[in-house]
């Protein structure tokens, strides 16, 4: 194998020490304790760890955690009043609604209801907004985690070719955007791009978000590029357990590779640290304190 891998569970346990000792300090310089609001409708196993998982690293950075659990067959008109609520609450600094939400609960509206300063998913069409027109709004966390791990990597991303595999307002788009605030020259591929293969073995950079499992193989990948998957992907073993793997084929992969993020352990655990980074972010500009700057360079050098 020649790819060095991308140790994404490692750099996130490190920024969320980091993060962790700026709460202490807010709470000790200003009695502000950041609070992170977690909404879950319905059932699914897998929304049930994240959330878990969500609440857990926000309490062990000394944050305070909020769970809500509503009902999958709850009235749309309930989410709205809860989410009407936390907005006005101000032990609450981030509220975040686990997606996908079942058929009578409407994303956008839900999404729209979030007050935008309390969006730390960065889902609100002002922060999709402020990330495309070069303004300074909340970042989704997956695309920030993505980048934080590009830039530890590669540094200065100037001039790379950057190849995005996926289109969804919660990962591709806005990971387009943030590489072209990095200037790279980036590509954004979908369901309906020709000669897909062609145009990944172009990328410098290559991020694939498109939820079909090892969907890349390694003779897509140009020879030393950087290659980042977001996918997660459930896929059933001879034993009746079950694992995780990404979009990528990592096997092939890092043959190929300069150097590529595992699945698990890659973006995953990055998504959940940048999301208690864009809480504390939030606390800090709610109550008209300077936003923390370095955290990611005190985490890694
Ligand atoms: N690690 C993490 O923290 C996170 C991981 N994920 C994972 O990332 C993956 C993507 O999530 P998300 O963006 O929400 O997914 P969506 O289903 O919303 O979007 C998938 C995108 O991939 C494109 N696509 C699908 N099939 C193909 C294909 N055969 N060739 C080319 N493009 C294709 C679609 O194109 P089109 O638009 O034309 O339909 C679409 O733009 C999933 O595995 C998800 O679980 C998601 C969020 C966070
Ligand atoms: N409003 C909203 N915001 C989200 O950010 C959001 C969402 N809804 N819905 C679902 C997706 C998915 N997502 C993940 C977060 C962490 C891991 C993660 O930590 N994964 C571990 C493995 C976890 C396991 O073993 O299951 C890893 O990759 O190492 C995965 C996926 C956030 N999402
Ligand atoms: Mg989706």
């Amino acid at each position: 194998m020649k790819a060095e891998i991308i140790d994404g569970k490692q750099a996130a346990e490190r920024l969320r020490t980091e993060i962790g000792r700026q709460v202490v300090r807010l709470r000790e310089q200003h009695l502000l304790t950041p609070g992170l609001a977690v909404i879950l409708v319905g059932e699914d196993p897998a929304s049930q760890v994240y959330v878990r998982n969500k609440a857990r690293q926000a309490r062990e950075a000394s944050m305070a955690s909020f769970e809500y659990r509503l009902p999958y067959s709850v009235p749309q008109e309930k989410v709205l009043e809860l989410i009407a609520r936390l907005n006005d609450d101000p032990a609450v600094h981030g509220i975040l609604v686990q997606l996908p939400l079942p058929p009578q609960v409407d994303a956008d509206r839900v999404i729209n209801a979030i007050r935008s300063e309390k969006d730390i998913d960065g889902f609100h069409p002002v922060n999709a907004g402020a990330l495309a027109t070069g303004g300074d709004g909340m970042v989704p966390c997956t695309p920030l985690g993505c980048l934080m791990l590009l830039k530890h990597r590669l540094g200065d991303l100037s001039g790379l070719r950057a190849v995005v595999l996926g289109r969804s307002n919660i990962v591709g788009k806005p990971m387009a955007a943030l590489l072209l605030r990095e200037s790279c020259t980036v590509t954004i591929a979908h369901s309906k791009t020709r000669d897909l293969a062609d145009e990944c073995r172009r990328a410098d950079i290559l991020v694939a978000a498109v939820g079909r499992p090892r969907m890349v193989p390694g003779d897509w990948i140009k020879p030393g590029a950087t290659v980042i998957d977001v996918g997660i992907n459930r896929i059933d073993t001879p034993d009746g357990k079950g694992r995780l793997v990404g979009d990528v084929d990592f096997d092939s992969a890092a043959e190929v590779a300069g150097a590529i993020t595992p699945v698990p352990g890659g973006v995953g655990p990055m998504t959940i640290a940048c999301l208690l980074l864009n809480t504390l972010e939030a606390a800090c500009r709610q109550h008209g304190l300077p936003v923390p700057q370095g955290l990611m360079e005190a985490a890694w050098g």
